[in-house]
């Protein structure tokens, strides 16, 4: 009887050691002694070209453009943004506020009234510890503060 044919992106491979069979996954380089029943799937080892997120930035005395649409002059600390970031974040995960309500009112960038919706970008487009920590997150996970050259923001990856 004719062996059935392999699922694609496998090979069948003689064990020099054993002298059994294995499966090579030519994508992922991976071996398994099972016959596979799926077909290997190509990985995208470099992750998602673009990525689309939502922010909430709060600015401090020494942000690149100390100023908002919510503040003339921005005179607050470093410190102090960052609490104020730590309990919006503790807010929109305990659930008592959402996302968007937090940044339209609060975020010192002008995507604030978008509910800091920046809409699909690639890496290169942003600042780099924002882009490092946007490329990170999963589809719908919430980041923990990022300092970037603006201020600190949270990060909320849309898809
Ligand atoms: O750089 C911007 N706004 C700055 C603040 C700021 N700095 C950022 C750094 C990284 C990602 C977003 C950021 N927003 C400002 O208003 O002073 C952007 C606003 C918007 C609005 C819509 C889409 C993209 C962007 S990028």
């Amino acid at each position: 009887m004719a062996e059935e044919e392999l699922p694609s992106g496998w090979e069948k491979r003689l064990s020099r050691s054993t002298g059994q069979h294995y499966y090579l996954n030519i994508y992922t380089k991976e071996s398994q002694w099972d016959r596979p029943d799926k077909p290997a799937e190509p990985v995208s080892s470099s992750g998602p070209e673009q990525v689309q997120c939502s922010h909430l930035l709060v600015k401090h005395q020494h942000s690149r453009r100390p100023s908002s649409w919510r503040e003339e002059e921005i005179t607050r600390t470093k410190e102090e943004a960052l609490d104020l970031i730590k309990s919006y974040r503790e807010q929109i995960v305990s659930g008592r506020a959402s996302f968007f309500e937090l940044a339209q009112k609060y975020s010192d960038c002008s995507s604030a009234r978008r509910g800091g919706e920046l809409g699909l970008f690639a890496r290169g487009a942003m600042q780099r510890p924002f882009e490092q920590a946007a490329f990170a997150l999963k589809v719908g996970e919430l980041s923990e503060p990022v300092t970037t050259d603006s201020g600190i923001h949270i990060i909320l990856r849309t898809a």
